[in-house]
C-alpha cells in the first residue's frame, strides 16, 4: 500500500542533501540536458490552403437528410445504407476491404506479429478490481434512459467486436460502460461525467465501431483526395488522441471498420496516405484537423458519431472557437442527425451550457459523483515553501527508494506549472541522480514520444510534465502523482491526480502547498473532504478564510459534489424545455451550485 512512503517521508525528514550526492548517477546513453536538445524543424510541410467544397449542410439546415429532425435516436437518417434491413454484421461500409483486412497488423500481436500475446496493460486488466466501483453512485437524467446492462454478453456489439473485448481481457463492463453503452447503441446523444481512470474510452469507442460494423452500406461520396470519415473522436492533446488510436484499433482488429490519427506535430504526409488508404474513425487533434479540412483532404459531411473526449477541456475557452468552428462551419450534420457523445471526468455548469449546442435531446450521466476525485487514490498536502520544493521532492523520491517503490512497478509523475520549470526540474533530477525525462509543450513531437516511452517502460521512471500530461493518459504503474506546483483549478488536480488509481488500483498523490496556491485552499479541502481524505488542520483553516477559494476554482462555494445535469436547475428550467426526471439511481440529486466559471487556459496544450 503506498501509504507507507508518506511515513517514510517523514521518517527521512532529516536526510541531508549530500545524501544524493552520494547515488551513483545512473547511466543513461542519450540524455541531452533540456538546454543543449536542438529544436526539431517541423517536418510538415504545409500545402497551400485552400477552400474546401461547399458543406452538404451547415448548421440549422438538415437539407439532404430527409427527416433531419432534432429530437431523439428515432429519426436518425441511415447516410445511405443501400439496404433497409439495417441488420447483419456485414462490414460493407469499412475502410478495410476483405484484402485490406488480411494485411491488417495484429495490434494484440508481440512486435513479430507472430501471435496473439497480451500486452502489459491487457495483463493488468485481469486483475482489475470491480469491487472498489460496486457502490459507486450513478445518476441518469433525460427522456426514456434506456436500462443499464451487467455483462458485454447482454449487448449486441458483434462477434468480431467481442472477441476483441476478450482480447482485452475486459471481463465485464465497469460502472460508465454498463450504463453508456447501451445509452448510444440506443442512439442517443450523451453527456457522459465519470471518474478517471473509469473505462470510458471503451464506453464511447464500443458503439461507434459496433454501429459502423452494423451499417450495411455507407455510400460515401467518391473524390480521389478527400477522405469521409463517418465518426470523429477529438481529443485535447496529441499523446491522448494516439492513445484513442491505439485502443480503438485493438476494439476494431478484424471488424473492418478502420481508424486513422492525425494530430500536430508529426509530419503530414504520413498521415495524409493513411487516410487515402481510407478512414471509418478518425481520431484528431483540433489543430491538425482544421488544416486537414481546409486542404479538403477530409470532409465532415458523412460524420454519424461525434465523440469529443475531455469534452469539458475541448469546450473550455482555449478550445471552444476550433471545436465550434469544426462542428457547426465544416459540413458536418447537425445534432439530431449526428450522434453526439461527450465525457469527462469533469463538467463544469458553464460548460455543459455550452454543450447543449452540440447536442440533440440528450442523456446526463454521472458515475460516481462529479468532478470529484476517485477514492482509490490516497491524496496528501504538504505546506512546502517554494525555496524547499526540491529538496522535498528529493525526499520523497528518496522514500520511495527506501522503500523498494521505484523502477518500472512504481513510477512518479511531477506537475509543474511552466515549461521551463519542467527542464529545468529534469535537469537538477537527473544532476542529483534520479533518472528523469520531462515532457511539454516545447519539446518537439518526437521528444515527447520518446520521454513517455522512456517513462512508461521504466527506463526514466520519473516523468516531470506540464498539464500535457494531465488528462487522459493511461499509463500502467504510476504508483505516485506529485503536484510540485499546484495547479489553479481545481478540476486541473482532479486530472492530474487521476494519472495513478485507475481502472481500480490505488495510487498516491501528494501536493505541495504554500502561500501562491492560496485560492485553491478551499476547493483542495472540500475536495479532499469529500473523498475521504485527511485534511490538515491547517488547510481547512486556510479554507476556512472566506477571501480564499475564489480565483479560477469554478466550483467554489455551495454544494459543489452533489452537481448533476445542470438541466435540473430552476433558473436554467426556466428558460429551457427541461424535461428532468430520468431513472435517477443515485444517492444524491441535488443540484448543483458550481461557482463561476473561469477557465484556467494554460498554454501547455496541443
Ligand atoms: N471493462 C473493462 N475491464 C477491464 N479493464 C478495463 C475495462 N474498461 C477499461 N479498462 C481499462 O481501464 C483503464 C482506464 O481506462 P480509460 O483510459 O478508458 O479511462 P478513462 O475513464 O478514459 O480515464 P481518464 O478520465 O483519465 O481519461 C485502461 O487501461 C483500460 O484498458
Amino acid at each position: 500500500m503506498t501509504t507507507s512512503w508518506a511515513d517514510s517521508v517523514a521518517a527521512s525528514e532529516n536526510a541531508t542533501a549530500s545524501d544524493s550526492a552520494n547515488i551513483p548517477r545512473p547511466t543513461r546513453p542519450a540524455y541531452v540536458p533540456p538546454h543543449l536538445r536542438n529544436k526539431q524543424p517541423s517536418s510538415d510541410t504545409h500545402a497551400p490552403s485552400h477552400t474546401a467544397p461547399s458543406p452538404g449542410y451547415d448548421q440549422g439546415n438538415t437539407g439532404g437528410f430527409a427527416g433531419g429532425s432534432r429530437a431523439g435516436s428515432d429519426s436518425r437518417p441511415d447516410f445511405g445504407r443501400s439496404g433497409s434491413s439495417g441488420g447483419g454484421w456485414n462490414n460493407k461500409g469499412g475502410g478495410w476491404g476483405v484484402r485490406g483486412r488480411d494485411r491488417e497488423v495484429n495490434p494484440f500481436a508481440d512486435k513479430d506479429g507472430a501471435r496473439e500475446e497480451l500486452n502489459e496493460q491487457e495483463q493488468e486488466n485481469t486483475g482489475i478490481n470491480f469491487d472498489a466501483y460496486e457502490d459507486i453512485p450513478v445518476e441518469t437524467s433525460g427522456q426514456n434512459v434506456p436500462p443499464p446492462v451487467n455483462t458485454f454478453a447482454e449487448i449486441d456489439l458483434g462477434e468480431e467486436l467481442n472477441l476483441n473485448i476478450q482480447r482485452c481481457k475486459y471481463v465485464k463492463p465497469t460502472p460508465v460502460q454498463r450504463h453508456a453503452i447501451p445509452i448510444s447503441l440506443s442512439g442517443r446523444d450523451l453527456m457522459a461525467c465519470a471518474q478517471t481512470g473509469s473505462g470510458k474510452t471503451a464506453a464511447f469507442c464500443f458503439p461507434i465501431i459496433s454501429g459502423i460494423m452494423r451499417g450495411e452500406y455507407v455510400q460515401r461520396p467518391r473524390a480521389p483526395r478527400t477522405s469521409y470519415p463517418l465518426a470523429l473522436i477529438l481529443s485535447p492533446t496529441r499523446e491522448l488522441s494516439c492513445q484513442i488510436h491505439d485502443e480503438a484499433r485493438k476494439f476494431s482488429y478484424q471488424t473492418g471498420v478502420k481508424v486513422v490519427v492525425a494530430y500536430g506535430g508529426a509530419p503530414i504526409n504520413q498521415q495524409l496516405r493513411e487516410l487515402e488508404r481510407g478512414v471509418d474513425i478518425l481520431v484528431a487533434t483540433p489543430g491538425r484537423l482544421v488544416d486537414l479540412l481546409e486542404r479538403a483532404r477530409v470532409s465532415l459531411q458523412v460524420i454519424r458519431y461525434l465523440a469529443l473526449d475531455e469534452a469539458d477541456r475541448m469546450l473550455d475557452m482555449g478550445f471552444e472557437p476550433q471545436i465550434r468552428k469544426i462542428v457547426e462551419q465544416m459540413g458536418m450534420p447537425p445534432p439530431g442527425v449526428r450522434q453526439t457523445m461527450l465525457f469527462s471526468a469533469t463538467f463544469p455548469k458553464e460548460i455543459q451550457r455550452l454543450a447543449c449546442d452540440f447536442l440533440s435531446n440528450y442523456i446526463f450521466l454521472a458515475v460516481g459523483r462529479v468532478g470529484s476525485s476517485t477514492d482509490l487514490i490516497v491524496q496528501r498536502v504538504e505546506y512546502v515553501h517554494e525555496s524547499d520544493k526540491r529538496s522535498h521532492l528529493m525526499d520523497l523520491l528518496h522514500a520511495q527508494r527506501e522503500n523498494g517503490a521505484h523502477g518500472k512497478q512504481a513510477l512518479t509523475l511531477v506537475f509543474v506549472e511552466t515549461k521551463r520549470g519542467a527542464d529545468s526540474l529534469e535537469n537538477w533530477l537527473y544532476m542529483n541522480g534520479f533518472p528523469a525525462t520531462s515532457i511539454h509543450g516545447d519539446r518537439s513531437q518526437q521528444e515527447r514520444e520518446l520521454a513517455l516511452r522512456s517513462f512508461k517502460s521504466g527506463r526514466t521512471p520519473i516523468l516531470v510534465a506540464t498539464d500535457v500530461a494531465a488528462r487522459g493518459l493511461d499509463i500502467p504503474h504510476v504508483a505516485h502523482v506529485v503536484n510540485f506546483d499546484l495547479p489553479n483549478d481545481i478540476d486541473d488536480y482532479v486530472h492530474r491526480i487521476g494519472r495513478t488509481g485507475r481502472a481500480g488500483k490505488s495510487g498516491l498523490a501528494t501536493a505541495f502547498f504554500n502561500e501562491n496556491n492560496l485560492s485553491m485552499a478551499k476547493p483542495l479541502a472540500e475536495l479532499m473532504q469529500e473523498a475521504n481524505q485527511e485534511v490538515p488542520a491547517w488547510l481547512t483553516r486556510y479554507a476556512s478564510r472566506a477571501s480564499y477559494g475564489g480565483g479560477k476554482n469554478r466550483r467554489s462555494g455551495g454544494n459543489r459534489f452533489g452537481g448533476r445535469d445542470f438541466r435540473r436547475e430552476s433558473s436554467f428550467n426556466r428558460g429551457m424545455d427541461y424535461y428532468g426526471g430520468g431513472n435517477s439511481s443515485g444517492a444524491y440529486g441535488i443540484s448543483a451550485g458550481y461557482g463561476g466559471y473561469g477557465p484556467g487556459v494554460t498554454s501547455a496544450w496541443d
